[in-house]
């Protein structure tokens, strides 16, 4: 019996399970939730949101919105009803001065910041210390291209910021891609609140790899939805044309958290299964479906439909291990990580140097963590190398730091399919998914 990790549990003792199978209802997610909440709030018009995220990460966002006096009401549960303030512009909040705390959401802080930028108000930007620990240059020099007032209040680079009112002009922008994908997504989130002038149209130009990519079709998909068409060029150069505005499209559904999906997914694969996931599928919109591609190349049985996937142990028995580039599954590929400890042979994900500047250096906690299971590891600058311990006899009672990364906690409950162990601050798993350990008990068999 697993107990529900309270948010002020210190430690979570999970014992040893044989096996996983079962149906899970996904939570919404997150990052569908707050862009939705953001769009929703800069339109014209009503929108009824459902099946919205109930986490850390959304009531940043809702907080953060209600506090510059955008109305939002819960109809019902995970259904919301937010009246947006879209039609004037020079954009401007109801609220035109304030203190904003945004956590350790980054899909908060980063489209915050850059629609702020543009809203002629006063306002200052914190987060935990971590988030004071997390690059937002790229996204504030891409900003005062266009003539945007922000200053750091502590270190160069980083939160704290001030936003003050400024004159913006529509000009090119060019912003760096291989940090965070989120500054271009909080880029293309304010193109249509440019004051429009003739004969010019707002542009975003991207330098340098652009990293976690799907996320950016997450994106463009939702800024459609609300009636705002981004056209694209290789995904390097990204224009509005037409002086487009967001309008609501009524009510929106928000689909599972694909990233979420990633722990039960693989539990089916390591505990025989199957599991399968309802809300997303066929139709998902969220990069991080292609998690489990990443479990049929380990040889994984997958099944899909329209609104699920099913996983469940390989055929042959053995999980195989693989070398995969993870740059467009860049959460997901954690779970991979420790999947790796059940499988044959060294696991090599590559191209995920993004890890470092996330709620915490992920490269690092993932490497000293596996290794307490007897894996040997091999910590590259951008990549992860796993390989378990000889005949898969991972090491028992293990305990696990988190360093408050919700992902770190949920990832290495799938390592109570092969041995027991302890989970330190299980809570840190309200940023995105706060019944996770419920859910994840309701699908372990001893
Ligand atoms: O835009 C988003 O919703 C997200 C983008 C990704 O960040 P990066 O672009 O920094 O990789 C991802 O890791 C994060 O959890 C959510
Ligand atoms: C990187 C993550 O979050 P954030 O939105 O804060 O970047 C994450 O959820 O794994």
């Amino acid at each position: 019996m697993i107990l529900p990790a309270k948010h002020d549990m210190k430690f979570l003792d999970l014992p040893v399970v044989k096996s996983a199978e079962g149906v899970v209802r996904l939570p919404g997610s997150k990052s569908i939730s707050n862009r939705i909440l953001l769009l929703a709030a800069l339109a014209n018009g009503v929108t009824h949101i459902r099946n919205l995220l109930a986490s850390d990460d959304t009531a940043r966002m809702l907080d953060a919105l209600q506090t510059l006096g955008v109305t939002i009401v819960q109809i019902d549960g995970s259904d919301y009803r937010v009246q947006g303030i879209g039609g004037q512009l020079p954009l401007r909040f109801p609220v035109n001065e304030a203190d904003l705390f945004l956590g350790n959401a980054g899909t908060v802080f980063r489209p915050l910041t850059a629609v702020l930028a543009l809203a002629q108000g006063r306002y200052r930007l914190s987060g935990t210390s971590r988030m004071h620990e997390r690059p937002i240059g790229d996204l504030v020099d891409a900003l005062r291209q266009v003539g945007a007032d922000i200053t750091y209040l502590g270190e160069e680079g980083f939160p704290p910021l001030q936003i003050q009112p400024a004159r913006i002009r529509i000009s090119a922008i060019t912003v760096k891609g291989d940090v965070s994908s989120q500054f271009l997504t909080g880029l293309l989130m304010a193109l249509p609140l440019f004051v429009p002038v003739e004969g010019e149209t707002p542009a975003i130009t991207v330098t340098g790899e652009l990293i976690s990519r799907p996320y950016i079709e997450l994106t463009i998909a939702l800024m459609g939805r609300f009636g705002v068409h981004v056209e694209h060029e290789g995904w390097r150069h990204f224009a509005l044309p037409g002086g487009q505005r967001y309008c609501s499209p009524g009510e929106i559904f928000v689909e599972g958290d694909a990233s979420s999906a990633s722990y039960f997914l693989a539990a089916g694969v390591v505990g025989t299964g199957p599991v399968r996931v309802e809300g997303i599928g066929h139709g998902s919109l969220q990069g991080d479906i292609r998690f489990a591609e990443a479990l049929e190349k380990m040889g994984a049985c997958i099944r899909r439909g329209y609104d699920w996937i099913e996983a469940g142990a390989p055929e042959s028995g053995d999980l195989r291990a693989i070398d995969l580039d993870c740059n467009h599954i860049p959460d997901a590929a954690m779970t991979l990580a420790v999947v790796a400890l059940f499988a044959k042979g060294t696991t090599t994900l590559r191209n995920i140097a993004s890890w470092r500047v996330k709620e915490t250096d992920r490269l690092a906690a993932m490497a000293r963590e596996l290794r307490k299971f007897g894996a040997v590891v091999e910590e590259g600058p951008d990549f992860l190398r796993v390989t378990p311990p000889p005949d898969g006899n991972l090491a028992a009672h293990a305990i696990v730091d988190t360093y408050d990364d919700h992902r770190m906690a949920m990832c290495f409950s799938l390592a109570s399919l092969g041995v027991p162990l302890r989970i330190n601050d299980p809570g840190c798993v309200t940023k995105t998914f706060p019944d996770y350990f419920e859910k994840f008990a309701a699908i372990v068999r001893a």
